[in-house]
């Protein structure tokens, strides 16, 4: 039988879905050839579903996830995904949904193509949601990991249900990260599979032994039954139960990834290069040797974390939460303001308290407005949404005079910033002594952002290769991809 070579990778990130059809090259240089990508915005922010999360809670609509999946695999070309053989998702880490199990999704095949809505599901609290304080956390039983357990982690999230809408939990028996949950459809599993990537970032999770901290969770009145299932990351979850658009019923879906692990398995070629991710977040990634193990105990003070990758290897990386999300904080403030001041200019398509503005046109001015300011003294440390190892501290402007306060300062003050932040997470020549020769970026936050990539180019002491938009689908797919060829090969 021929390897499956045709295969669709899907990303769903924070702020957009992306999907990639990707197929193998023997002659490409880089082994394979991206057929066609989308991406479509989710716009999925939501109010919490409890009202006792308060301001900080960061909820999205699946409904609107599944939606812009659709569209995505809409926009493709029909003719290619009638050759897709295998489906590779990733998505958003740290997250958590619920769902009714054998009720979480309909499918309706009369219409235009088959697809799948969402039924007897929760919201999505994201990795965004800050609704465990500090004190909360600390009230929550020690992990048997080597990571941390921070607000936004799927077992936190648990926690605080438990604690503070025991009823909501109890109407549901099944929950995953958002990909977990677009697998499970797919495949309509009974229960969901995960991955070791996806389960280390919910917390509770020891990547050594592969297991849940069942006893810990349990003695605390934990439902375990909400856990899914530990599988390896790529490996088969099932197949499709439906025709799926044009892609056939049968088609193999892989155990979904981290979106972290997807874009850096899309861009690091060699062990020797690190990865920086843009898109909501931030992410600096370099590869650990094989046979690391992370100490065995989380240190809550370390700005740099352990992620598992593939292989039981693992990736050092410094995962700031204050990435595109800070742009996008300030674009929308300066809607806000615009609206508030009732300014008629922008109208066109997006509706902000009834003024319709375009957010992209905000966008492009106020980076060619920074890329004409090449340099200011205004500094801005933009943790908005603290830090994973320093929750309460948030963002700040310091050195401001009366000549930087321009559009442009400001966008120049907030792309330093960003990079800066980083680098206080991970020096960057700490890369070099980790034997890193070249460092490889991706996310679209940095990939339209030129003042963005000037900063990164000011400082790193590397030489940056700037990648696409679409890396954790491609990432996703490519996973897949190899993995059926080698097993062909074997
Ligand atoms: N028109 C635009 N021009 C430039 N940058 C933009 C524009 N629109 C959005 N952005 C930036 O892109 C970011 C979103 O990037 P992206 O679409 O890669 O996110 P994502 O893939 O959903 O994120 P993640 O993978 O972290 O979940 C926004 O936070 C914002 O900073
Ligand atoms: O940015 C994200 C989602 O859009 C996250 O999944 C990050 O990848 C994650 O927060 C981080 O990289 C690891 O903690």
């Amino acid at each position: 039988m021929a390897a499956p070579s045709v295969t669709l990778g899907i990303d769903l990130g924070t702020t957009s879905v992306k999907a990639a059809v990707v197929e193998d090259a023997p002659g490409d240089p880089s082994g394979f050839v991206v057929l066609a990508s989308c991406v479509r915005a989710a716009r999925a922010e939501v109010a919490a579903q409890s009202a006792a999360a308060g301001p900080q809670a960061q909820e999205q609509d699946v409904n609107r996830i599944i939606q812009a999946l659709n569209e995505c695999l809409a926009a493709l070309p029909q003719q290619q995904l009638r050759k897709v053989c295998a489906i590779g998702v990733s998505g958003q880490m740290h997250g958590i949904l619920f769902w009714k199990t054998g009720q979480g999704c309909e499918w309706t095949e009369g219409g235009a193509a088959p697809v799948f809505k969402p039924r007897a599901v929760s919201h999505l609290v994201t990795w965004q949601d800050g609704r465990c304080s500090s004190g909360f956390l600390a009230s929550l039983p020690q992990p048997e990991s080597h990571l941390n357990v921070a607000t936004g982690f799927g077992c936190a999230t648990i926690f605080w249900l438990l604690k503070n809408s025991p009823e909501f939990l109890k109407s549901y028996d099944a929950a995953g990260t958002i990909h977990d949950y677009v697998v499970a459809m797919l495949c309509g599993l009974p229960r969901p599979l995960m991955s070791d990537q996806n389960a280390a970032s919910w917390g509770y999770f020891n990547t050594r032994s592969q297991t849940w901290n069942l006893e810990i969770l349990r003695a605390s009145g934990f439902p375990t039954h909400l856990l899914p299932d530990i599988a390896e990351p790529a490996s088969e979850a099932g197949r499709t139960s439906h025709a799926w658009f044009e892609i056939p019923k049968g088609t193999q879906v892989g155990v979904a990834l981290g979106d972290l692990q997807a874009s850096v398995y899309s861009c690091m070629t060699k062990r020797t290069d690190a990865v920086l991710n843009i898109s909501t977040s931030v992410q600096l990634a370099a590869s650990m040797p094989s046979g690391f193990q992370p100490a065995q105990t989380p240190d809550p003070a370390a700005p740099v974390a352990y992620f598992p990758y593939f292989d039981r290897t693992y990736l050092a990386v410094a995962a700031s939460l204050n990435g595109g999300n800070v742009l996008a904080t300030f674009v929308h403030m300066l809607v806000q303001w615009m609206a508030d001041l009732e300014v008629p200019i922008l109208r066109k398509k997006e509706y902000f308290e009834g003024l319709e503005v375009e957010e992209s046109t905000v966008y492009s001015r106020m980076i060619q407005a920074a890329v004409r300011q090449r340099d200011t003294c205004l500094t801005i440390t933009p943790t908005v949404l603290g830090e994973r190892h320093l929750p309460d501290q948030l963002a700040s402007v310091t050195r401001i005079s009366s000549s930087d306060l321009s559009l442009g300062h400001v966008t120049r003050a907030l792309c330093r910033g960003i990079v800066q932040n980083l680098h206080s997470m991970l020096p960057f020549q700490q890369l070099k002594e980790w034997g890193v020769e070249r460092v490889v970026s991706s996310g679209s936050a940095l990939s339209r952002n030129e003042v963005l990539k000037q900063e990164v180019q000011r400082a790193f002491p590397f030489l940056v290769s700037f990648g696409q938009d679409v890396d954790a689908a491609v990432g996703a797919a490519l996973v897949l991809l190899q993995r059926n060829l080698n097993q062909k090969k074997s």
